[in-house]
């Protein structure tokens, strides 16, 4: 069926959302009542926020309309969206309120507990002010969620966006999006009644729905909408004072789209078929489909295209946990939608689920520059040959966090700073390397074990749950492809436990290879190991890998290509080697295509932490000493580089 929508060319945006923003509480037991939910995900939540968020991820120019509170929940959302791809030049901040809160849960799969804590919350408080005719005008369409028109204030500062829209060619979406907790229709804690009939909704959506282009909600939103007994009458009452494109989803059978009459059925409309999957939770479904549906709406593709993303982006958040989190990318749509026949629990794919974690919108990082003070056993044995107390390790640590900290500003680092810290003695100094914006790796393995041994036994998921997100996980293991079949068949279950612990996490794997000195070494043990690895389906974010020639990183590079494009690289390891050692294997390595930089500790740390721990020096003079083999290490590196893109660029 054509979309005879039209739209204005030249505008910056796709889509503005206007509306609610706030953060989902996700209870994180499945099949548990809300009263004893013990643990909750802090999610992106908010019907507009989560459409304006799904709609970035599939690649459309979206922006927020809103405002969140001057607090910490605030800057996560303004944050989530913007590392997302949104405009949220027009999300204000209010000194007077907090940002709204919404505590969920997932109790079974037609029961889904929900509470606003919505009085008084800065997203009610848009200001008239806060936007103009040049910003409606900027977009091709204005999204708003009808729950927006439920104040007064709301309803006036709504009714202006659109008059604005209306004015400036802009289209007008609707997504009904009827709560009726929050129109004051069911009890305070009762977010989850999806439809109590009420006169006074019906009159007043009544009254806004001739403003719209596009309205879109489910049967029991269109009822309230059109106030009749049944779908058809108030269908027919919708169109009595719109002439909008309806779209009516219809759960997994799928979506009707109706221009001009109303049919007799809703089955003689265009329908086109949904694809069915296990529902984990329903919460959140109806975004993605409206975010799926704009897709195809906004960019003039016809109504089976808008249909089958909406279907598939519907289909996809009700398997999942989470709203927000849970839109897929496009590369997961297409996925989804060249296999959707077999996919009815999407959840369980690995590709599925790799590519949600691989394509989605993450930090990049094109060079690492990273100081490795992870080391535990050497730590230990420098303060114990120095006389120093053990504790003199954990200060000892957060001096090379200053250390970093120095070099970062001094050399202009931003974004390309790392480090690697132990949980043992380093705690203070990851607490201070936390929140700064730095790539920070932190080790699992038990040192010298071979087979590999975490450090806090084998449960090494449980222990993941406490680590801040941005903490990527680094495991040592001494791999060879030629040892003996018991040990290496121990040492793989044991990666391969550690990479699904990291998939549910959903923290970032450093699998760093060192082949044991006592087997025989090849040209390509390393390049086997790493290619075994991927056979077992294990595909960690980032490698770190001994210096290698230019012909082993030709091999790496081809490998690394062809099993993981979406890996985000290798990096070079240290081994105490001298810096002129370096510097070698860094030329070794100036071609390389997945190569990103280097992570090197005792090279930088071992003789100025030798001479503190003694008192032969004092903090001012370690950090300069430290800081002295860290730059001249990055100056290396970076020169390196430069010759490359100089020898590229005249070649
Ligand atoms: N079992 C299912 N299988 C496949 N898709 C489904 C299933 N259930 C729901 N969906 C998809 O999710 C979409 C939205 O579902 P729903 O009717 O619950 O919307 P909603 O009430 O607006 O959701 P919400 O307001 O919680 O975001 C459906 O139109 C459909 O695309
Ligand atoms: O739309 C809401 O306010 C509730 C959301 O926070 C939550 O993400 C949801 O249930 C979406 O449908």
């Amino acid at each position: 069926m054509k979309n005879n929508a039209h739209f204005a060319s030249g505008r910056a945006l796709d889509v503005i959302c206007l509306g609610r923003l706030a953060v989902d509480l996700y209870a994180q037991q499945i099949g548990s009542t809300l009263e004893d939910a013990t643990s909750f995900a802090k999610y992106l939540g908010g019907s507009s926020a989560n459409i304006a968020f799904g709609t970035a991820r599939l690649g459309l120019k979206s922006a927020m309309l809103s405002k969140v509170g001057d607090d910490h929940m605030g800057r996560f959302l303004t944050d989530t969206l913007r590392k997302e791809g949104c405009d949220v030049s027009h999300v204000a901040i209010d000194p007077e309120r907090l940002t709204a809160l919404v505590m969920l849960g997932i109790k079974d799969k037609d029961t889904f507990p929900l509470i606003f804590f919505r009085e008084n919350c800065a997203d009610m408080a848009i200001e008239a002010d806060s936007f103009d005719a040049g910003f409606i005008g900027s977009s091709k369409a204005l999204l708003i969620t009808g729950t927006h028109f439920s104040s007064a204030a709301m309803h006036a500062v709504s009714s202006q966006a659109l008059a604005l829209a209306r004015a400036n060619n802009v289209r007008t979406v609707l997504d009904i999006d009827y709560r009726p907790v929050l129109w004051g229709l069911s009890g305070k804690a009762d977010g989850e009644t999806r439809f109590v009939s009420s006169d006074a909704v019906t009159r007043h959506l009544q009254g806004i729905l001739p403003q719209f282009d596009l309205v879109v909600g489910t049967e029991e939103e269109f009822m309230i909408a059109g106030g009749g007994d049944d779908i058809i009458a108030s269908l027919k009452a919708v169109r009595a004072v719109s002439g909008a494109t309806l779209v009516v989803k219809r759960g997994p059978l799928g979506c009707a789209v109706i221009e001009g009459a109303i049919p007799g059925k809703l089955d003689d409309a265009f329908n086109y078929r949904g694809v069915q999957v296990d529902v984990l939770n329903v919460l959140g479904a109806g975004d993605a489909f409206i975010s799926g549906f704009l897709k195809g709406w906004l960019r003039g593709e016809d109504y089976d295209a808008c249909c089958r993303y909406a279907n598939a982006c519907g289909a996809l958040v009700v398997s999942r946990h989470g709203c927000a989190p849970a839109m897929p990318s496009p590369a997961e749509l297409d996925y989804f939608l060249a296999h959707a026949a077999r996919l009815t629990q999407p959840d369980q794919d690995a590709t599925l689920a790799r590519l949600h974690r691989t394509t989605v919108a993450r930090k990049q990082w094109d060079e690492l520059c990273v100081f490795a003070f992870d080391h535990r056993t050497q730590f230990f044995e420098l303060a114990q040959q120095a006389g120093a107390p053990e504790a003199s390790i954990s200060a000892l640590k957060q001096l090379l966090v200053q250390a970093v900290a120095q070099t970062e500003t001094s050399l202009g680092l931003a974004g390309r700073t790392g480090v690697l810290i132990d949980g043992r003695y380093g705690v203070d100094a990851l607490n201070a390397a936390t929140g700064r914006g730095w790539w920070i790796g932190r080790p699992v393995e038990l040192p010298g074990s071979n087979p590999l041994q975490f450090d806090w036994g084998r449960s090494i998921g449980s222990h993941l749950v406490s680590w801040p997100k941005e903490h990527v996980i680094k495991c040592l293991v001494q791999l060879h492809p030629d040892d003996v079949v018991a040990n290496r068949l121990e040492q793989e279950a044991q990666i391969k436990a550690l990479y699904d612990a990291a998939q549910i996490s959903g923290h970032e794997l450093l699998l760093e290879i060192i082949p044991p000195e006592s087997l025989p070494q090849g040209d390509d043990t390393v390049l086997r190991a790493v290619k075994r690895l991927y056979n077992l389906g294990i595909y960690p974010e980032w490698w770190k890998l001994e210096g290698l020639s230019s012909s082993q990183w030709r091999a790496i590079d081809a490998l690394v290509q062809e099993r993981d494009p979406y890996c985000r690289g290798v990096v070079l390891l240290g081994l105490n080697a001298p810096i002129a050692e370096l510097a070698a294997s860094f030329e070794e390595a100036r071609h390389s295509t997945t190569c990103r930089g280097f992570m090197v500790g005792r090279t930088i740390f071992q003789e100025p932490s030798r001479r503190w721990l003694a008192g032969e020096i004092d903090d001012a003079a370690l950090i300069a000493a430290v800081r002295a083999n860290f730059e001249q290490l990055i100056g290396l590196w970076q020169r390196t580089r430069q010759n490359n893109v100089q020898l590229e660029r005249a070649a």
